[in-house]
């Protein structure tokens, strides 16, 4: 097992963890946001070990992951006097962590923030590592700020009520660290897909590559950028489909759909084999139906990528796998480059 940063705690007794860090005496008050599923799945099962506090209930879905919402959590704090030594409790999917995160981290200049992640993805990924933030104008995560948690708290119990389809949108990540670092648990752990009977290995191992890149660049200024493998297509993808009624989309099937692209775009300068992307389809499209749209809409995607967080200028620059299990960031792409992966894509 790898090590895990030690304000990552993972297991069924976190959350008597959880309980016990919130007895100190430097915390003034406690506040827990959740989502309108989460305060009927979730907070059943911490509230027993939490001290007293004042609850926060913000509309579950991406659609929600906004400034308007981030109005209704600080607006609470403010009614409340919550002061600089009161902690913000997130519990819930990456929604309340990125969004529940981004008001505490902002909120008087920042108050502590603890997150207690409650689906897959949010357990495996968007809990760790201090990205937190809002979409605005359609564009993902555009408002944000990067602030580490106090602590983060994974229990696996919660996973208990979440449909397949969450599960799967999780699991996308799960195979991106799989792909970006670590090419034994892709060649191996993928037999089994979703059909995982004890998720725990799983989420700490998943945690681990996660920490040790976060911990070597917390910023993004270099390495972390790896950790954006598929989302550059990803991103586009969701935002597009975001804005279109009825076409809804979740995170972990825009990033499994794009890291397709970008496996394809791999393959296009040199760095992956055909052998190496054909494995990685078959894997995605076995546990992930294809995300649709006409090619019509390739173009449309496409200029959404040119958005993306780690491009400089005009040039758009994605993560790209040098072999299964080895990233390389700031790769150069084109937009017609884009445009193209999504029709590669879509001809599948
Ligand atoms: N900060 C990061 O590093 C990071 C990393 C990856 C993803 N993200 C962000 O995370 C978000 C996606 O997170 P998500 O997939 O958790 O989505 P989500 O928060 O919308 O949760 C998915 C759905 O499951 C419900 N839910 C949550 N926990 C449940 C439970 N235990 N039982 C039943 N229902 C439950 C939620 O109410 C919601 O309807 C995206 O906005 C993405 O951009 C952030
Ligand atoms: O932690 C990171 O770094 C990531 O890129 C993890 C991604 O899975 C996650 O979706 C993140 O929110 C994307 O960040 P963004 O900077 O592209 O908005
Ligand atoms: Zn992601």
């Amino acid at each position: 097992m790898k090590n895990l940063n030690s304000a990552v705690v993972i297991g069924p007794q976190s959350l008597t963890e959880l309980a016990q860090m919130l007895q100190s005496k430097a915390v003034s008050q406690v506040f827990v946001v959740v989502d309108s599923n989460t305060v009927r799945h979730c907070y059943p099962i911490l509230e027993p070990v939490l001290p007293a506090h004042t609850l926060i209930e913000i509309p579950a879905g991406e659609e929600y992951k906004t400034l308007a919402s981030c109005d209704m959590v600080w607006s609470q704090l403010t009614e409340k006097s919550a002061d600089r030594y009161a902690v913000v409790v997130n519990l819930g999917g990456g929604v309340v962590t990125d969004l529940g995160g981004f008001c505490a981290a902002t909120y008087k200049r920042g108050i502590r923030f603890i997150q207690v992640p409650t689906t897959l993805l949010a357990q495996v990924d968007a809990s760790v590592g201090g990205k937190t933030g809002v979409d605005f104008q359609g564009f993902k995560n555009q408002i944000g700020v990067f602030q580490e948690p106090a602590a983060v708290f994974i229990a696996p119990q919660f996973l208990h009520t979440l449909d397949d389809r969450q599960l799967k949108s999780g699991y996308a990540e799960v195979v991106k660290h799989w792909l970006i670092a670590d090419a034994e648990a892709f060649a191996t752990q993928r037999q089994e897909g979703v059909l995982v009977t004890d998720w725990s290995p799983i989420i700490q191992d998943s945690v681990a590559t996660k920490q040790q890149i976060v911990e070597a660049d917390p910023l993004e200024s270099g390495l972390r950028k790896v950790l954006n493998f598929g989302h550059t297509v990803g991103h586009a993808l969701e935002s597009y489909l975001l804005l279109q009624s009825g076409r809804e989309i979740l995170h972990g099937e825009a990033v499994a759909a794009g890291m397709i692209c970008e496996s394809w775009l791999s393959v296009q300068k040199g760095l992956l084999s055909e052998t190496e992307l054909d494995r990685i389809e078959t894997f995605l499209f076995s546990v992930f139906e294809k995300v649709q749209f006409v090619t019509l809409e390739t173009d449309a995607i496409a200029q959404l990528a040119l958005q993306d967080k780690k491009n400089s200028g005009s040039t758009i620059n994605c993560t790209l796998l040098q072999g299964i299990g080895k990233a390389v960031y700031d790769q150069p792409v084109t937009l017609a480059e884009i445009a193209e992966s999504l029709r590669y894509y879509h001809r599948l």
